[in-house]
Order: structure tokens, then sequence, then C-alpha cells
């Protein structure tokens, strides 16, 4: 039987493709992204990684074993650490200021994923916070696994693409997909309708966010 993860990608080929061969994935690997397009990019997604956290905190409180709360808990340690000390220090690095790292002019991918976000928290539906969770962390491991790829020498570019690529991740990615396999096997059809809507909407917000930081 197909996995159910396989499925929904598979429905969203086109998105997914565009998103996992942008030219800003190129252009990382090349240590290329110009640094106001790359500032722009991590300005978004920080208030991206705001919003990506509560949801975390909704897959926690509606998971069904606690096996897998822990599995959330502990990546939700990991963003709010090391990921959070990264976007710290490029920030610092950039010349970003405080006002626009926590509150700039948001922009309308960032936006639309913010709603997204609060849309699956608030449906309570715990294979839709994975939907949507599952599409962030898959198609961001997808674009960043090059086996054998040598690292740009900038951190900014450098880091971003090892936080997305260790063996953490993809661990955390392959339990990740297995569990909306589990759970989308079990739902019924309405619970997989919505779940398959919710992934639908986020591999095509991963493009437009791709897209937009290129002005
Ligand atoms: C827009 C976006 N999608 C996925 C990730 C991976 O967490 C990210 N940091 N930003």
């Amino acid at each position: 039987m197909t996995r159910f993860t396989e499925m929904l990608r598979d429905e969203n080929s086109d998105d997914w493709n565009a998103s996992r061969n942008h030219r800003f994935v190129d252009e990382i690997f090349r240590g290329a992204v110009p640094a106001d397009v790359m500032r722009r990019y991590l300005v978004q997604d920080y208030q991206f990684i705001d919003r990506f956290v509560a949801l975390i905190g909704m897959a926690i409180a509606t998971a069904d074993t606690f096996d897998s709360r822990i599995r959330f808990a502990q990546f939700a340690a990991m963003i709010t650490s090391d990921e959070n000390t990264y976007f710290e220090r490029a920030f610092d690095a950039l010349g970003v200021p405080p006002a626009e790292r926590s509150h700039p002019v948001v922009s309308a991918p960032t936006s639309g994923f913010q709603t997204l976000m609060r849309d699956a928290a608030e449906s309570g539906h715990y294979a839709s916070c994975l939907a949507v969770l599952t599409v962030a962390e898959w198609l961001y491991l997808d674009w960043a696994d090059r086996p054998g790829a040598v690292l740009p020498g900038d951190f900014i570019h450098a880091e971003w693409i090892t936080l997305h690529n260790n063996d953490g991740f993809r661990s955390f990615v392959n339990w990740l997909r297995e569990e909306l396999d589990r759970v989308g096997e079990a739902a019924d059809d309405d619970s997989r309708r919505a779940a398959a809507a919710f992934f639908r909407r986020a591999v095509a917000l991963e493009r437009a966010f791709f897209d937009h930081i290129y002005v």
C-alpha cells in the first residue's frame, strides 16, 4: 500500500519540486544567496518559527501517545535553543535591529503561514497539526540533504543547511512521516481529507515563501 505521506507528496509534486529545486537552494549550497535576500528570508522566517513552536505545542497537547509528546517536546527544545541562537547570531552578523527581529512588517506568505498554523492548531486535530509540521520539516530535509556536498564557508549559509540535514533532524523527519502515516491510516475520511487540505496549503506556501524573498 502506498504510504499516506507518499501519496500527499505526489499530489503536490509541482509545488514540492519547485521548492526543493528552488534558486534559493542552489544559491545557499554555493554560499551565494545575496545578503539582502538572506536577510529578508531570515527576518520573515523568524516570524514563521514563532507560530511553528506554538503549533508544536498543540501537537504535544493532541498527540495520542506519550512517546509522541516526548518527540515533539525534544524537537521544540532544539528549535528554541540551537536554531534560535543561529537566528540571533545571523541577525547580529547582518546588522538586523531589535525591532525587525521581533516585529517586522510581515509579508503575505509569512502571514499565510501564520494563518495556516493557527487554523491547524485551532482545529484541535492531531492529524492536521501533523500535516503542517510534516511538510515544513520533510521539505526542508529534502532540499538540504545532499550527501557529499561541500558546505559553504559562511556560517549563515552553512548552518542553515546543517540545521536541516543533521542526523537528529533526519530521524525526526522519518518519525514524523511514520506518525502521519499511522494517524492518517487510522483516521476517517473527513479527517484524512482535512489533513490533506492542510498539507496542500503548506506546500503551496513553502513555494511562495521561497519565491517572495527575490524581489
Ligand atoms: C518557511 C519555512 N518552512 C520550513 C522551515 C523548517 O522548519 C522553516 N524554517 N521555514
